[in-house]
Formats: C-alpha cells, sequence, structure tokens
C-alpha cells in the first residue's frame, strides 16, 4: 500500500511574547500538535490574534518556538529554509515596482545564480501556470490586486519548493477575483503536488480549498479542532451548494472556542 509521507512535524510546540505594557507573557501559541502531510492542503483559521500568522512563522523559521519541535522531514526549519523547501506568499505580495513582472519572477533565481537560460525557462513556466504569460513586460503598479497576488505565487513557486505557506493571500481581493483565484489555486496545487498550509479567517475559503481545516482559538493560541474535508475533488464552485459544504462550514464555526 503505498503510505504518504509526513512532510511537516508540529510536536509540543509553544510561543510566547512578553507584553509591551505590562511585561505579562502573552502565550500565542499553546501545545500545538499537528502532523502535515506531503501534498496536503491545510488551512489554519481562527479569528484575530489566535496565532495563525505565528504558527506559520514558525514553520518558516522566521519565528523561534519557546518550547517544542518542528521537523521539516527530519529537518529543522532552519535547515529546510537553507534548503529552499519554502515558498512564501503574503497578504501583500511585496513586489518591487522598479522590476516588471519577469524580473520579479526572476528574483529568487538570481539570488541563488542560476544560469539565465534556465531562469528564462523557468520564467516562462511560472507565467504560464499563473496566467500572466501577456503581462511579463508590465510593472506592478500597472496590474491589477489579483495579477499582482499572482506574480507573489509565481515568485514563490519560482525555486520549486515542496512547501508552499500562504499567509492570507486573497484576503484584500474583492469576491469575484478571489473566486477566480480560489479555482486557480487549486488548478496550481494539482498542477505542482505541493504540500500548502494556508492561513486565512475565512471560513468558507478554508472550506473550498483544503483537505484538511486546523481551527485556532485565542488567548491562548491553541487547536481547538481538526476538521476533515471530504469533498470531492476537483471541486467547483457549485461544490459550495451542497449540504455537505454548509455542513462542515457549521463545523468549523462551532469549533471556535473563547471567542
Ligand atoms: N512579535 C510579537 N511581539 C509581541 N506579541 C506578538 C508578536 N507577534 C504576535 N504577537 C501576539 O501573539 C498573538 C498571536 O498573533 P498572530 O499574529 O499570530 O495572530 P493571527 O491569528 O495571525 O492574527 P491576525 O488574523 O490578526 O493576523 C497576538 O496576541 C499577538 O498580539
Amino acid at each position: 500500500m503505498h503510505t504518504v509521507e509526513t512532510e511537516i512535524k508540529i510536536k509540543g510546540v509553544y510561543v510566547s511574547f512578553p507584553d509591551k505594557n505590562s511585561g505579562d507573557e502573552i502565550h500565542a501559541l499553546r501545545d500545538i500538535n499537528l502532523d502535515i502531510k506531503q501534498g496536503e492542503f491545510v488551512s489554519l483559521v481562527g479569528p484575530s490574534g489566535c496565532g495563525k500568522t505565528t504558527l506559520l512563522r514558525v514553520i518558516a523559521d522566521l519565528q523561534q518556538p519557546s518550547s517544542g519541535i518542528i521537523s521539516v522531514r527530519g529537518m529543522t526549519p532552519h535547515e529546510a529554509r537553507l534548503k529552499k523547501k519554502y515558498g512564501i506568499v503574503f497578504q501583500s505580495p511585496v513586489l518591487y515596482d522598479w522590476r516588471t513582472v519577469r524580473r520579479n519572477v526572476c528574483m529568487p533565481m538570481e539570488v541563488i545564480g542560476l544560469p539565465k537560460k534556465e531562469r528564462t525557462r523557468r520564467v516562462d513556466e511560472m507565467l504560464e501556470m499563473v496566467g500572466l504569460m501577456k503581462f511579463g513586460k508590465k510593472y506592478p503598479h500597472q496590474l491589477s490586486g489579483g495579477m499582482q497576488q499572482r506574480v507573489g505565487i509565481a515568485r514563490a513557486l519560482a525555486l520549486d519548493p515542496e512547501i508552499l505557506l500562504m499567509d492570507e493571500p486573497f484576503s484584500a481581493l474583492d469576491e469575484f477575483t478571489k473566486e477566480k483565484l480560489h479555482m486557480d489555486m487549486l488548478d496550481i496545487w494539482k498542477r505542482t503536488n505541493k504540500t500548502i498550509v494556508f492561513v486565512t479567517h475565512n471560513i468558507q475559503e478554508a472550506v473550498f480549498l483544503s483537505d484538511r481545516v486546523v481551527v485556532l482559538s485565542p488567548h491562548p493560541g491553541r487547536v481547538s479542532a481538526v476538521v476533515d474535508v471530504g469533498i470531492p475533488r476537483p471541486r467547483g464552485l457549485n461544490s459550495k451548494d451542497t449540504p455537505e459544504f454548509s455542513h462542515l462550514m457549521a463545523r468549523v464555526r462551532n469549533s471556535f472556542e473563547g471567542v
């Protein structure tokens, strides 16, 4: 039988910050335990302040846990980061305004010194995948918000990382653009077979995209539920109209504690 390997193992992770005013500890994350499988699409949902971004940052080696262990196929997050195992997409795509779309996507490849021919081939491939082939010579300010976010996704995938970490990537977009990006994101995920950890506070978005939805609750940030989403794939916009979808949304919503 084919067994799917664990990509990210999170064991007993705590993160605390000192409160700026009182000096007390803020428990951003308490005893987080979670295994994420290779190729899985997992969303972290919860209200503001429940620790979603902190958990993503701990996985990405942008924040150190106060205690606990994170292992990425046996590596520490630091080793995984050095080996370019992560692609990261932020809420705002942070593009270089003086660089064209092509040169923005190219940036990580320039940093590691990939030969020009390989860079050109890879940029073409990435732009084709995110549907921006005709916009390579444009500058970021000439693009819509949705298109800018597509550039951010193309750039995050440029070095072919195994894991894509996404922090509320679509939250600033209008509903129509968001729906289109959801469909394209599922397509990109299927084509690339990445492991995706996706932070959102949008329950519908989480259920629509994910294999599993991890519900975090605040003060202290902890896992209050993990909901399996069994809705068949490929999913279409009409998947949202099914009783199963409504039932799953209700399950996620009802899992919030202390809000
Ligand atoms: N660098 C920091 N210093 C102090 N406190 C922090 C720091 N980063 C996060 N926190 C605190 O940790 C808790 C979790 O924050 P985090 O940003 O991870 O939550 P979140 O669920 O991503 O929220 P949002 O949806 O608003 O982005 C909050 O109480 C926050 O104020």
